[in-house]
């Protein structure tokens, strides 16, 4: 399989204290990495450093971040601009919350593909009630015209991933995308995570802290402890016979591990 991404002893500091210390992975094409560990481990730093998301305060201050014979941290605004969104997807916990409020979904979805290709809103239209299809929403047509306050949590969320998906990124960045959506719906958007990697065969980072979750969902596992790799490996393995204590307690934390 084809590496997509590689992050080779990255270090992050905020304002020169380190919070992600020589941390190594490689994702391949379909694959889906899990990554997990305790609140403030730096889940969410190491997805920011991949799309240079750090802020003002933030850097990737060693290592190497490769994606398409690129070296993230030495690219510029304006190349990582191109890459945010068209190559490199992304999906936050509450994506209701970053739609728009009083535009419609079709608006919103046709406006970010056109940042990326000259196109024309009924191709985009098309495009998107296709995937939609693809996805067993139901409605499309009614979806495309809604506002965001329309349509439940869980549907913007859906709508959110769809959308993230019409670019066909190669690989998908998911912070805690089913964190605050009922069990009934965050099963809705593992389904429809899992369906969309069938479909397109992209590869993506999955950042939970429900590790049902990430078993039903990830390929491979990193548990994370204060910026740390503890361990890194496929997920049964991980998840089945963790080596480090730290993993252990992790899971024993975990009232049941489910199988979703
Ligand atoms: N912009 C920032 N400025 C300074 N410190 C930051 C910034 N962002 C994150 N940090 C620090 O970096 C460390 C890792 O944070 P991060 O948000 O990556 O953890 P996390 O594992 O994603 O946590 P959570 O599960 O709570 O989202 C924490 O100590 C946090 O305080």
């Amino acid at each position: 399989m084809e590496e997509i991404l590689a992050y080779q002893s990255v270090e992050v500091c905020f304002a020169g204290q380190a919070v992600v210390h020589d941390v190594s992975f490689s994702l391949h094409a379909g694959e889906i990495l899990g990554i997990v560990g305790e609140s403030g481990s730096g889940k969410s730093t190491i997805l920011k450093a991949c799309m240079g998301l750090l802020g003002n305060s933030g850097m990737v201050t060693r290592g190497d971040i490769w994606f398409q014979g690129k070296d993230i941290p030495d690219l510029s605004e304006k190349e990582l601009r191109g890459l945010r969104g068209k190559e490199i997807g992304m999906i936050f916990q509450d994506a209701g919350a970053s739609l728009c409020p009083i535009r419609t979904i079709g608006d919103q979805i046709y406006e970010s593909v056109a940042a990326h290709k000259k196109t024309k809103k009924e191709e985009v239209q098309k495009d998107a009630l296709e995937l939609f299809e693809k996805l067993h929403f139901h409605n499309t047509d009614r979806i495309w015209s809604s506002y965001p306050f329309e349509l439940s949590g869980g549907m913007n969320q859906r709508v959110g991933i769809a959308m993230a998906m019409l670019m066909q990124p190669s690989v998908l960045l998911a912070d805690e995308p089913t964190s605050a959506l009922d069990v009934a719906v965050q099963r809705q958007v593992v389904e429809e995570m899992l369906r969309l990697r069938e479909l397109f065969g992209t590869a993506m980072i999955l950042v939970s802290h429900d590790i049902g979750v990430v078993s039903a969902m990830a390929d491979t596992v990193l548990v994370l402890k204060d910026g740390q790799v503890m361990e890194y490996g496929k997920t049964a393995q991980v998840l089945q016979t963790p080596k480090s204590e730290y993993t252990q307690k992790l899971l024993k934390a975990v009232p049941r591990l489910r199988r979703i």
